[in-house]
């Protein structure tokens, strides 16, 4: 069997070349593909593959790819956790330092200095005035979403002598393990907002996310605060922000996500979506994502998925079953006396469920027929069925 990935956007080389050739062919202009690799193009309005079995995202958010409707027909949609939030600190870190010490506006006054010699080292010495900044030590960042990206942004915040607190209900126990013991904790937002220098937003964009720094929410924010928005333009009422900058209750709004609306503003910096934009951080995501990918489709194995659980078995020496169906009762049960009936012998089993969804495999001691895995599609409540030739079988 030879597996179609169709590719949207640059994706790195090290990532592709982790494809053996002999049993994928890759490329963008793929057609009925297997499975899709993307970073930042929008997969929604996008006409998905008959054949499509699984969506992996080179990168962390997943805002650009239908979720649900792949989840409504049983496609797990993957994405690199991690791989590039050093990429994203060290930039959140420039755009800090940026909002601190008015670098764009004091390099564009030194870019439209004219003369030379002493006139020249005059105007600079009579310009500089007008950039004097703030220092980070003693002031209080605010962190909000502490996972891949924030924990780090927090922790260098702590080795710049920043004083840190953050705000994340959903905090995973892996990601408090690595955050600095002192990062304090908010127990609302508001809590957050109320007692920051800088904010600095490390949150998907979700239905729930959306505009979460609001016209309210920016009032309630200190004055002269300065607002980090490396996750996604979505996040922020952007009029909102751009009006409290104008009246300078924000002191400065940077962003890695730019709008006509936000260019040639005071206090305001914008720069071309660059957080992941690192050969380091392309690598790690493009060959994470690969990984993720090839183990889906070699033997079912689901491994950072954003809308199935972990569900990873070693393999046997036979044929496996990978079943993504409905979270309701006996569907096991009836994948199992569908096997029974074709005279196969279940060898391991492992299933899981998240939510409405739920993911079983199922190693056999022999190969299952397609036909069988086409009958345990039909069953009511199975989203996808696909047998996995064994590991001898694979050219
Ligand atoms: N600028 C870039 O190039 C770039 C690069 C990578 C990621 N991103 C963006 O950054 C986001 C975060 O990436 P990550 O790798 O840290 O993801 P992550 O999943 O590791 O962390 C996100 C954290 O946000 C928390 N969270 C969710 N909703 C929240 C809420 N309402 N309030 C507070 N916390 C909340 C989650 O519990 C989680 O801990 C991505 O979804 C993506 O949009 C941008
Ligand atoms: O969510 C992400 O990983 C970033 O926004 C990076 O996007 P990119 O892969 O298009 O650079």
């Amino acid at each position: 069997m030879i597996f179609r990935i169709k590719t949207y956007n640059n994706i790195n080389e090290a990532g592709l070349e982790a494809f053996p050739r002999g049993l994928y062919e890759v490329g963008s202009s793929i057609e009925s593909e297997d499975a899709v690799l993307v970073r930042s193009a929008r997969l929604h309005e996008q006409p998905l593959s008959p054949n499509l079995k699984a969506v992996a995202r080179a990168g962390a958010g997943v805002n650009n790819i239908p979720v649900d409707r792949l989840s409504e027909q049983g496609i797990p949609v993957f994405n690199a956790p991690g791989a590039n939030a050093n990429a994203v600190k060290e930039l959140v870190i420039a755009g800090l330092f940026m909002g601190f010490r008015n670098i764009a506006p004091a390099l564009e006054f030194v870019e439209r200095i004219e003369g030379e010699g002493e006139s020249f080292e005059k105007a600079v010495e009579a310009g500089k005035k007008r950039f004097v900044g703030r220092e980070l030590p003693g002031r209080r960042l605010g962190v909000v979403g502490l996972g891949a990206i924030g924990g780090q942004v927090a922790n260098a915040a702590r080795s710049l002598g920043m004083e840190v607190i953050g705000y994340d209900p959903g905090l995973t126990v892996e990601h408090a393990w690595r955050l600095a013991s002192d990062v304090r904790q908010a127990r609302s937002l508001d809590e957050l907002l109320g007692e920051s220098d800088v904010v600095s937003l490390h949150v998907p964009l979700m239905d729930k996310t959306r505009d979460l720094i609001n016209e309210r929410r920016i009032a309630v924010m200190r004055p002269g605060a300065v607002l980090l928005n490396f996750a996604r333009d979505g996040l922020v009422d952007r009029e909102a922000v751009i009006a409290s900058v104008e009246s300078e209750h924000l002191g400065g709004y940077v962003t890695d996500f730019p709008h006509p609306d936000l260019l040639k503003r005071e206090r305001v910096v914008a720069l071309p979506h660059l957080g992941a934009s690192t050969g380091e951080a392309e690598a790690n995501s493009a060959v994470m994502a690969v990984q993720n990918l090839r183990d889906f489709l070699e033997n079912g194995n689901i491994r950072h998925s954003v809308n199935f659980p972990d569900v990873v078995m070693p393999r046997t020496d036979g044929g496996r079953l990978a079943v993504a169906n409905a979270n309701v009762p006996n569907m096991v049960g009836q994948v199992g006396t569908a096997l029974a009936e074709a005279g196969l012998n279940i060898v391991d089993l492992l299933n899981r469920s998240q939510g409405e969804l739920a993911y079983t495999l199922v190693d056999v001691d022999g190969e299952v027929p397609e036909t069988v895995a086409a009958a345990i599609e039909a069953i009511d409540g199975v989203l996808k069925a696909r047998s996995i030739a064994p590991v001898s079988a694979r050219g």
